[in-house]
């Protein structure tokens, strides 16, 4: 080999894209390039606008543009690929330079600029002449005394060249960013644009401020950079984001852009997977900002430095059942089966249950028991016990949020507990009354043998916290002694001698829906120190009623918390409609503070959401199977080199609860045959194409198409069941609707690129129509 190559992270998205046959020619290409860049069948040959970048020709049409990043240690040429363009296309005027806020590599192509806005800042493409027997079109150079007319007032008002420079704007197209007058053209600009460039636009072209850009993009791009970094082509690779080039590029390419979010992080997200912090760590953003792949790519980092040895003291937790599993078929695609076993991945009610068993004699364990039939039960109580002053509803979320959220253990804590958010304040007299028939309760369950899940999770919760106090207090008996054996002391079992914290290392995916008993008993389950807690979650998105604060379970994230803000599913007209969804509502930070959606934004532009009103039921199942058929013909028209997309699972239906999902599925399968499939708790049953499911199910996931039906003024809010909390418990009332806006705002936000919404009657007084 005499040069080593790279593929920039667009010229490999670009790629991805291109006919088979030009991918078969560029992988050849590759390979003759590495033996020997100087062989004549390449004619490798600067550009003369910028002697930095040169042309070489892939076959008859195509040409690699290339830039040459001097020398590695072992002396071997490196050059970078930043693009794959037909000779046409190539002109004096494609530049690199080096980014003087991220310190990356990148590729500036005026040729993707629209026309328009070339033509208002009197810039014309020079073809280059090594291929000029191509047929090219050169933009038309404006005469003399006939510069286009300016009809309208620059779009970027608020800002100038220098802004942009500082805002990190490349130098060839901040210009050319100060001339563009429509969305259009700055959509362009966008779209051609390198990442940083790109993001900025987006931001400032959104309404954001230079200050607020700079906060939220800039800043957290940024990296330290010696003086001379503008030169050092070789220490700029080493900062950009780019794919070796050897033999697997072939399998690399074929596998399309699926593996983009292994190999590539934002430089903030790469930021927050690579940081070592002394304590626990949040990540928070909005959906589709890629929480998920932090968590999976810092899982992955901690496995990589791990001590040799067996056993799993890593663990990756969420919610769900079925997002356990999608995350352990992500993560077994990032790490490699030596650490894969290294690395424990459970649902948080399956560690409960684990935690349950392990301190339970065999034949004592209690069987877990719905909500609603636990509710039953309490009804029953009530009923015996003559008892109207509370209501089943809100003696059940008294238990829950108060006396298991809080792990009151006695009568005298829940005389003195102070009740934040729950509304209707209580005596000390209602309080012993209340403590009286909760107790009754739990003694009927406990004489079924049945539990609920908040309280196994309580129960799992104490014995942790047990577990965790006999380590510290022998951890720190020894340490009294001065490290000798403990031979005096009380507990000196095997059992006890090793007894070790279950992780060191505790990833959370999904982190808005735990429950402080879940937050005690991860807590007690990790050794407190260096990155023993990582946390990733958007309380945007909480659908149960849990709230938490992490400081009040001994969980500190003060000072290393961080926000992402760049979706990567959603599209920008689908992200402002589910922003309009949250707006106004306050949202907190899984702590004391709050949270906000400030500089949330997205590079992906897609059609409007529809919003579609029916005559009733019928009409609605009618036109929906309708757009679902319109969808899949559009998903399984074959692409240019032939190939047919698979529409199993790229389009959903979601809706607000079960039946309604069971109607939909048989209608659209008997009235309509489309096949379905419904998403249950271990993921999609029934094989069909279109996948249907509550909102609550669509949690984590992301699908191509999504059709919200059933949105209707009564249905979201559910305002049969939550209309008496409005005069008898107004907090808990201001909840249910909280929980009803985010089950809509998270459906809304798992669709890539379309999005369509219906109802019929009245629509939800949610949605912004
Ligand atoms: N750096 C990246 N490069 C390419 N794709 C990415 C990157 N980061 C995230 N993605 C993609 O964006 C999508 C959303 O990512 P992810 O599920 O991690 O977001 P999230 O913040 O966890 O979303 P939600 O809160 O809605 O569950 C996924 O398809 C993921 O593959």
């Amino acid at each position: 080999m005499t040069a080593r190559l790279s593929l920039y992270q667009k010229a490999e998205n670009e790629l991805y894209k291109m006919d088979s046959s030009v991918k078969t020619k560029f992988y050849d290409f590759c390979h003759q390039f590495r033996l020997n860049p100087d062989h004549p069948s390449l004619d490798l040959k600067p550009l003369k606008g910028d002697g930095r970048i040169h042309r070489a020709k892939i076959d008859r049409s195509y040409r690699a543009l290339l830039a040459r990043a001097g020398s590695g240690a072992d002396g071997v040429q490196q050059w970078l690929i930043v693009a794959v363009r037909h000779r046409k296309d190539v002109y004096e005027e494609l530049s690199v330079a080096i980014n003087r806020i991220t310190g990356e590599i990148e590729f500036v192509d005026l040729g993707v600029v629209g026309q328009s806005v070339l033509q208002r800042a009197g810039l014309q493409l020079t073809p280059s002449p090594d291929e000029q027997d191509a047929p090219v079109a050169p933009t038309p150079a404006p005469a003399e005394n006939e510069q286009p007319a300016v009809t309208t007032e620059p779009l970027l008002l608020g800002c100038d060249a220098e802004d942009l420079r500082r805002l990190g704007v490349a130098d060839a197209l901040i210009d050319l960013a100060l001339t563009v007058t429509a969305e259009e053209e700055l959509d362009q600009l966008i779209a051609g644009a390198p990442r940083l460039t790109a993001e900025v636009l987006t931001g400032l072209g959104s309404g954001m401020t230079v200050d607020e850009v700079e906060r939220e993009i800039t800043q957290p791009a940024s990296t330290e950079l010696e003086p001379g970094f503008e030169n050092d082509m070789s220490a700029a690779l080493t900062r950009t984001a780019v794919t070796t080039v050897d033999d697997d590029i072939r399998n690399v390419l074929a596998e399309g852009d699926f593996r983009a979010w292994k190999v590539y992080l934002h430089p903030t997200q790469r930021k927050i997977v690579e940081r070592n912090y002394s304590k626990p760590a949040r990540v928070s953003g909005g959906p589709g900002t890629g929480k998920t792949i932090i968590a999976l790519h810092r899982v992955a980092r901690l496995a990589a430095a791990l001590p040799p040895g067996h056993g799993k003291p890593i663990l990756l937790t969420t919610y769900t059942k079925n997002l356990t599993a999608d995350l352990r078929s992500r993560l077994t695609s990032l790490v490699d089966p030596a650490l894969l076993s290294r690395i424990d991945i459970k649902h948080i009610d399956q560690l409960a249950q684990g935690v349950l068993t392990e301190n339970t004699a065999p034949g004592a364990q209690r069987s877990l028991i719905s909500d609603d039939r636990a509710l039953d039960i309490l009804r029953e109580v009530l009923f015996e016990h003559d008892e109207q002053r509370w209501d089943a509803e809100f003696l059940f979320d008294e238990w829950e949020q108060i006396v298991l959220g809080q792990s009151l253990a006695t009568r005298q804590d829940y005389f003195k507990v102070r009740r934040a958010g729950m509304g209707r304040a209580l005596n000390r007299p209602e309080r012993a009354a209340i403590w009286k028939l909760l107790d009754q309760f739990t003694l009927r369950l406990n004489g079924l043998g049945r539990e609920t899940w908040a309280q196994a999770a309580e129960r799992a919760a104490r014995y942790e916290m047990e577990r965790a106090r006999k380590i510290r207090t022998r951890a720190e008996h020894k340490e009294a002694i001065g490290g000798g054996d403990l031979i005096h002391f009380d507990d000196n079992s095997s059992a006890m001698r090793y007894l070790r914290h279950r992780y060191r290392h505790i990833v959370v995916d999904e982190a808005q829906d735990l429950s402080p008993a879940h937050w005690k008993m991860l807590r007690a389950m990790v050794a407190p120190g260096p990155n023993d807690l990582f946390i990733a979650g958007d309380t945007h998105q909480r659908i149960y009623d849990r709230q938490v604060t992490l400081s009040t379970v001994g969980i500190n994230i003060r000072g290393r918390s961080s926000k992402l803000t760049l979706s990567y599913r959603t599209t920008r007209e689908i992200l402002h409609q589910a922003a309009k969804i949250v707006h106004g509502a306050t949202y907190d930070d899984l702590d004391d503070g709050t949270d906000t959606l400030d500089g949330y934004h997205s590079l992906l532009h897609g059609p409007s959401p529809q919003y579609v009103a029916c005559a009733d039921w019928t009409d609605e199942i009618t036109r929906l199977a309708e757009a679902l058929k319109q969808w899949r013909a559009e998903i399984t028209r074959p692409t240019e080199d032939g190939t047919v997309r698979d529409p199993n699972g790229a389009m959903a239906v979601c809706v607000a609860d079960g039946d309604m999902a069971g109607r939909v599925a048989a209608d659209l399968e008997t009235k309509h045959g489309i096949t379905t499939a419904t998403l249950t708790k271990d993921g999609p049953q029934g094989g069909g194409e279109v996948h249907i499911g509550t909102m609550h199910r669509f949690k984590g996931l992301e699908y191509q198409k999504i059709a919200i039906v059933g949105v209707c003024d009564g249905i979201l809010p559910r305002n049969a069941l939550i209309e008496k909390y409005k005069t008898t418990d107004p907090k808990r009332y201001e909840r249910e609707l909280k929980k009803s806006r985010n089950q809509l705002f998270v459906a809304i936000t798992r669709a890539r690129d379309a999005l369509r919404i219906s109802w019929h009657g009245r629509p939800s007084p949610f949605l912004p129509v």
